[in-house]
């Protein structure tokens, strides 16, 4: 059975598809801010590693957590579901199938919860 990585078509399907959604990312006003302090190639690093999650691939990524990375930057549900938004179009423009789109799309669903924080009451 192919991987997602495979049914994308490999890795310059996959790298267009990053162009195509780091340009949709920051020229959304609701997300282009969060961004404003980070240099281009951290930016390009964030959104590779955005779609690596989403494809499920090989953890490369030695980091910090997923909250400790976010904690403190105000994202809400909201943006989580826009930069997901601007995945999905970027894959629908690739002509990637909706299938696939729809497997990306549960595949982000888990780390909601670790990026954007809950809502605790004082
Ligand atoms: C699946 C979803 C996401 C993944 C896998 C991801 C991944 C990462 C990683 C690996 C870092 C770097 C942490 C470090 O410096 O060690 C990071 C930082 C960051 N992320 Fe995300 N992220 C996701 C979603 C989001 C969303 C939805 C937003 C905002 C709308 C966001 C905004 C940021 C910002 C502003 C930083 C800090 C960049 C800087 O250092 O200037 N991320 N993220």
């Amino acid at each position: 059975m192919a991987s997602i990585f495979e049914r994308i078509g490999g890795s310059e399907a996959v790298a267009a598809v990053v162009d195509d959604f780091y340009d949709r990312v920051l020229a959304d006003p609701l997300l282009s801010g969060f961004f404003a302090n980070t240099d281009m190639g951290k930016l390009k690093a964030h959104q590779r590693s955005f779609v690596a999650a989403a494809l499920g691939g090989p953890q490369t990524y030695r980091g910090k957590t997923m909250d400790e990375a976010h904690a403190g930057l105000g994202i809400q549900a909201e943006h989580f579901d826009a930069v997901v938004g601007h995945l999905v179009e970027s894959l629908r423009k690739h002509k990637v199938a909706e299938d696939v789109i729809a497997s990306i799309a549960d595949a982000l669903a888990p780390l909601k919860a670790e990026i954007v924080p809950s809502e605790v009451s004082a």
